[in-house]
């Protein structure tokens, strides 16, 4: 069965794609990353697809890229932040090597105020990353088969982490 070697997930600003693009290269496989599934199914950017269409078309959208990458992708696969809040996806994560990168709240402000619009988090990003982690923390916890602290960390020892980690798995 197809598999990928790890599911990368966590709030916004944790890293999934930063973390997920290095921890490829040095797995020598490739990054897939549903936010850009979901972009081209639709044709638009998420800001886009939020505004014309509405979060829950695009929750829509979600799955169904979430569905088609854990069916299809055997290298390393970042979710979007927020997918991990449908039930069914919740479900289909059983049995994966699922990585939850933990980020602190002030430390995903302040990355997410380095990256590109995030349209859930235009308004007040801090009281709106301090909603979204109280709501999805403990489901990052429940689903994460190995966790990574990312605080004060760059990218090359957290994929260094995850590599020893994927070992012993
Ligand atoms: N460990 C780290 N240390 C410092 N900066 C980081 C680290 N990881 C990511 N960043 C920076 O934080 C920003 C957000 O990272 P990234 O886009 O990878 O997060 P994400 O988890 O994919 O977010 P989203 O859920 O919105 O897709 C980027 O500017 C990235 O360079
Ligand atoms: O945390 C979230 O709900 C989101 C995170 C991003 O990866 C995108 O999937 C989108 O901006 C929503
Ligand atoms: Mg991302």
């Amino acid at each position: 069965m197809t598999r990928p070697k790890a599911v990368l997930i966590g709030p916004p600003g944790s890293g999934k794609s930063t973390v997920g693009a290095a921890l490829a290269e040095r797995l020598g496989v490739t990054l897939r990353d549903t936010d850009a599934d979901t972009e081209a199914a639709a044709g638009k950017p998420i800001g886009e697809i939020f505004i014309d269409d509405g979060e829950e078309h695009f929750r829509a959208l979600e799955r169904a890229a979430v569905q088609a990458a854990l069916a299809e992708h055997e290298g390393v696969l970042a979710l979007g932040g927020g997918a991990i809040l449908a039930a069914e996806t919740q479900e289909l994560l059983a049995g994966h090597t699922v990585v939850y990168l933990q980020v602190g709240l002030s430390e995903a402000v302040k990355r997410v105020g380095l990256a590109s619009a995030r349209p859930l988090l235009v308004m007040n990003p801090r009281s709106q990353l301090r909603k979204l982690l109280e709501e999805r923390l403990p489901i990052y916890e429940r689903l994460g088969t190995i966790v990574v602290a990312t605080d004060g960390r760059d990218p090359a020892e957290i994929v260094e982490e995850i590599i020893k980690e994927l070992e012993r798995s």
